[in-house]
């Protein structure tokens, strides 16, 4: 039996336009006006924007390893909640996605017990220790997208251009967390206003430049797909740029927390604000708007990184880098950059579907005839307060508890498949 989702408001041309969707088994059949058959499910989302099911290219799963901070299972029901229906999850788990047995395990976990579907970024080196390369054939073989060693930087130079040869050859992007540990070790905030205030050492905006000067130079000399992680400063924005205008294979992503706030808006010494890159300055913050405006950074991402409340209470200096994000996204971007004008609506969306699918040739991303059926409806009127108590996710760790935001998923469909539903959904909404 197909679903019809009827009224919904689709994004056409940069318009909202009302349609139905027909869904047949997991494709979208047709898109139309007035559809109408007997048996079909119907879901009502009239007043509701329709979009593509985001997809999200940064996330920690930490399954296998760190199941107290996350799981496959509600890792990707926090994701089916935040509208996300493909979540790419990094290696840093342990063990380390660095043997095709990991990556089998977690595509087999996930497909047993995930509400989201789940594409594995295997490691560039063994145990990311950033010395012996990993076996990325198998890797591939076994089913990764790409490979990274988000967590920490690749310290040297040789390793990285060596990783860049082999990914070469394979076709597989090299997803790059940038740091050089050599400027920001023992930092644990940006190096600016607020590190100064509280006596805090900093991490300095050229601990991750350096890195993405040094990468772009290697993957001009390697002709690898290279794609910056979570970019945060001035610096890279300008080198990614630049890069670009060369025709360099470069793309990068950026992160809701580092388009939003910076270190002025740090309150106290709260390890809710704590994560790697560290919010930046507010010059920093106003060109990742405008490198994210100008098509310099190509797509947004959460790094949803969770870490226990007891982690995370051992203050600024002591506390785990990292925050939750995939239920929160969606609606900051769209009360913080749509509703206050920075964005439009299509701006945002694409960002978060057809761009990402597109670098990184996925096939998902799309709402057409004929596409996969993944689907998230929106509420975009009713505001609500960011409680993480509501959330999924194991992970409370936020700094945006208490945001008054609008923009909140209602219902995702994985594959023509409801994943998640709002109790309003639930109640009133669908009708067998
Ligand atoms: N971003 C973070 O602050 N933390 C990430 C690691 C990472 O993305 O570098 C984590 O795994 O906790
Ligand atoms: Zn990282
Ligand atoms: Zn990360």
């Amino acid at each position: 039996m197909g679903t019809i989702l009827r009224n919904g408001r689709l994004l056409v041309n940069g318009e909202l336009v009302i349609k139905d969707i027909l869904i047949e088994g997991n494709t979208i059949e047709k898109i139309g006006d007035g559809l109408e058959i007997a048996d079909h499910k119907v879901i009502d989302a009239t007043d509701k924007l329709v979009t593509p099911g985001f997809i999200d290219m940064h996330v920690h799963l930490r399954e296998p390893g760190f199941e107290a901070k996350e799981t496959i299972a509600t890792g990707t029901a926090s994701a089916a909640r935040g509208g996300f229906t493909t979540v790419a999850c990094m290696p840093n788990t342990r063990p380390v996605i660095d043997t095709p047995e990991t990556v089998k395990q977690i595509l087999s976990k996930a497909k047993a017990e995930g509400s989201a579907r789940v594409l594995p970024i295997g490691a560039i080196t063994v145990r990311e220790l950033g010395k012996e390369l990993t076996d990325m054939s198998a890797l591939k073989e076994a089913g990764v997208i790409a490979v990274s060693d988000d967590g920490v930087g690749i310290q040297t130079s040789q390793v990285m251009k060596d990783a860049m040869k082999v990914a070469t050859g394979l076709g597989l992007p090299v997803i790059a967390h940038c740091e050089d540990d050599s400027l920001a070790e023992g930092g644990c905030v940006h190096e600016g206003v607020f590190s100064e205030k509280h006596g805090l050492k900093g991490i300095p905006s050229e601990a991750e430049s350096i890195h993405v000067g040094r990468d772009i130079l290697l993957a001009e000399a390697t002709g690898v797909h290279y794609h910056v992680c979570h970019i945060s400063t001035v610096e890279s924005v300008r080198l990614v740029r630049e890069a670009k205008q060369r025709g360099a294979r470069v793309t990068t992503e950026v992160c809701p927390h580092h388009l939003l706030l910076c270190d002025e808006d740090i309150p106290a010494l709260d390890a809710n604000y704590k994560m790697n890159p560290p919010l930046r300055s507010r010059r920093d913050r106003d060109a990742l708007i405008e490198g994210l405006k100008d098509g310099t950074i190509d797509m947004i991402v959460t790094d949803h990184a969770p870490h226990t409340a007891e982690e995370k209470q051992r203050g600024m200096e002591l506390a785990p880098f990292g925050i939750v994000g995939l239920e929160t996204a969606f609606p900051l971007l769209y009360t913080k950059l749509v509703l206050e004008g920075s964005f439009t609506l299509q701006e945002i969306v694409e960002r978060m579907t057809k761009v990402p699918a597109d670098v990184f040739n996925l096939p998902w991303g799309t709402l057409q005839e004929g596409a996969i059926a993944d689907i998230a409806v929106i509420d975009l009127e009713t505001e609500k307060e960011v409680n993480p108590e509501d959330f999924a996710s194991k992970g409370h760790n936020t700094p945006f508890t208490g945001w008054r935001l609008k923009g909140w998923p209602v219902l995702t469909m994985l594959e023509g498949q409801v994943v998640w539903q709002a109790d309003e959904m639930n109640s009133e909404g669908a009708r067998q």
